[in-house]
C-alpha cells in the first residue's frame, strides 16, 4: 500500500476523490475458478513493432517510461475492446521486499511487482486527458513480475533508474516494450480504473495470467527510487506504491483461457 504522509495513502483517497468508493475501481483479487471463460474473447495482439520510447520519468509516484503517442505506430487491439488502443506510457508498482508489490493480486496471492502499460482510445477521444475520463477511454495491460533469474531485456529500464533516483526525466532511445511481454498472452479482463487519483473509471484491464520473472537485484534497483525531489531535505524511499484490491462490486472477470 502507498504508506507515507497525507495524500498518497489509499485509505485516505476518498475524501478528496468520492469515486475511491465507486462501482468500478481497480485493482482487484483475481479469482481464477470464479472468473467466466468466455469463448467470443478473442487473443490480445500487441502492434508495439515501431519504437516511439521517449523519456523515463520519476514522476514521484513511479517510474514512468512515456511513448509518442501522435499516430497509431503502437497499439493494442482484439481482446475485449473495440478497436486500437495506442501506447501512451508503461510504470511500475512495486513493494519493499519479498512478494508484496503487485497491485492485482490471483486467489489473495500478490507479486514482487506488477507493470502496466497504459493504453488509449484515440478512435473516440480526441485527448489522452478525454479519454482517461470516459468509461471506455483506457486498455491497462497488467503484468505480473516474479522473482528469480535476471530479465534480460528489464536491464535496459533497471540500469537507467539512476538517471532518476530523483524526480526527474531523463531521454531513452528505441525501447520496445514488446520485450517485457511473458510466453503467453492468457489473460483476464474486467472494467475497473486508474489506481491512483484521480482513480477514474476509465480503464478496460486486460491482466495477463503468466508473470515474467525479474532477479531480486533487478528489483532492488527500483527501490533505490525516492519519492522525493533533489532539493528536499527529505528522502523517502520510493517502494509500496501500489493499491491494495478493491471490492468487485458484483462485476464479472471474465478471462481468455
Ligand atoms: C489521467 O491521470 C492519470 C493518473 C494516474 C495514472 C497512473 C495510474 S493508472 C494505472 O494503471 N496505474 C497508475 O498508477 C494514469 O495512468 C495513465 C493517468
Ligand atoms: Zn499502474
Amino acid at each position: 500500500m502507498a504508506h507515507g504522509s497525507g495524500s498518497n495513502c489509499p485509505s485516505v483517497w476518498h475524501k478528496n476523490y468520492p469515486v475511491a468508493q465507486g462501482n468500478r475501481q481497480s485493482p482487484i483479487d483475481i479469482v481464477p475458478h470464479q472468473a467466466l471463460h468466455d469463448p467470443s474473447l478473442g487473443p490480445v495482439v500487441l502492434n508495439y513493432d515501431q519504437c516511439t520510447s521517449m523519456n523515463i520519468t520519476n514522476n514521484g509516484h513511479s517510474v514512468v517510461v512515456q511513448f509518442d503517442d501522435s499516430d497509431d505506430r503502437s497499439v493494442i487491439q482484439g481482446g475485449p475492446l473495440d478497436n486500437p488502443y495506442r501506447l501512451k506510457q508503461f510504470h511500475f508498482h512495486w513493494g519493499e521486499k519479498g512478494c508484496h508489490g503487485s497491485e492485482h493480486t490471483v486467489a489473495g496471492n500478490s507479486y514482487a511487482s506488477e507493470l502496466h502499460l497504459v493504453h488509449w482510445n484515440a478512435v473516440k477521444y480526441k485527448t489522452f486527458g478525454e479519454a482517461a475520463t470516459a468509461p471506455d477511454g483506457l486498455a491497462v495491460l497488467g503484468i505480473f513480475l516474479e522473482t528469480g533469474d535476471d530479465h534480460r531485456w528489464l536491464h535496459v529500464i533497471t540500469d537507467a533508474l539512476y538517471m532518476v533516483k530523483f524526480k526527474v526525466s531523463t531521454t531513452v532511445n528505441c525501447f520496445n516494450p514488446k520485450c517485457l511481454l511473458p510466453s503467453s498472452l492468457h489473460y483476464w479482463t474486467y472494467l475497473g480504473s486508474l489506481t491512483t487519483p484521480p482513480l477514474h473509471e476509465s480503464v478496460i484491464w486486460i491482466v495477463l495470467r503468466e508473470p515474467i520473472i525479474v532477479s531480486e537485484k533487478q528489483l532492488g534497483k527500483f527501490r533505490m527510487l525516492l519519492f522525493t525531489g533533489e532539493e528536499e531535505d527529505q528522502r523517502i524511499r520510493m517502494e509500496n506504491n501500489f493499491r491494495p484490491p478493491q471490492p468487485l462490486k458484483g462485476r464479472k472477470v471474465r478471462s481468455s483461457i
